[in-house]
């Protein structure tokens, strides 16, 4: 087994799909970011969720935005839901694994805030439910999906933001999902803060 050609291999795909995805992503992500930036500045926050990997970004996001970037700037309110395990463990017990996010938006989420919602199918029924509960709520939704969208690509509305990755392999879509977080992290501290040299 040559496993230096299979690394080389898989850099050169996560490349390829990040370059194939920036001609689709581009105008949504920026669309994205001015959402969320004016969701902040009017005293709103962002819930972000996911599983697996996703869940790992849920928090990678709220820790960014919390804590900070690349640059010093005020704290801005994020929460991941896919953090506490004493609510998602009672949840999961009690009433449903379908519910562990949706609970959540309904006790944290105010009209005027927004919903990080992260799944590479598009069909993970938590996330799924938090969508349905974010709308419940008035609340706009940024979806990260792949794999066409799935049934998250047809929950969505016309005022939410579909960032569909066209890719099919988990890791592929996890990695551009990534990227894409960071260009949001990126975004919102321009517009609050303006260009860095
Ligand atoms: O990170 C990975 C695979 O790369 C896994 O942990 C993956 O996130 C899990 O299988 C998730 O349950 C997949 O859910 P989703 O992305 O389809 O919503
Ligand atoms: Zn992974």
């Amino acid at each position: 087994m040559d496993l230096i050609a299979r690394i080389s291999q898989q850099f050169q795909d996560s490349a390829d799909t990040k370059l194939a995805a920036v001609e689709l992503l581009a105008a949504p992500i920026a669309a994205a970011t001015e959402l969320m930036t004016s969701a902040l500045l009017n005293g709103g926050k962002i819930l972000a969720c996911g599983n697996g990997g996703s869940a790992g970004d849920a928090q990678h996001f709220a820790a960014e935005l919390v804590g900070r970037f690349e640059r010093e700037r005020q704290e801005l309110a994020a929460i991941s839901l896919s953090t506490d395990t004493s609510i998602i463990t009672a949840v999961a017990n009690d009433y449903a694994f379908e519910q562990i996010f949706s609970k959540q938006v309904r006790a944290l989420g105010h009209p005027g805030d927004v919903l990080l919602a992260i799944s590479t199918s598009g069909n993970s029924a938590n996330v799924i439910e938090a969508i349905r509960a974010a709308h419940d709520h008035d609340m706009k939704v940024v979806a990260l999906t792949g794999k066409g969208g799935g049934k998250i690509g047809e929950l969505l509305r016309d005022d939410d933001i579909h960032l569909c990755v066209p890719a099919k392999r988990t890791a592929r879509i996890q990695e551009v999902h990534l990227l894409t977080i960071h260009c949001l992290c990126d975004g919102i501290d321009c517009m609050l803060l303006g260009e860095d040299e």
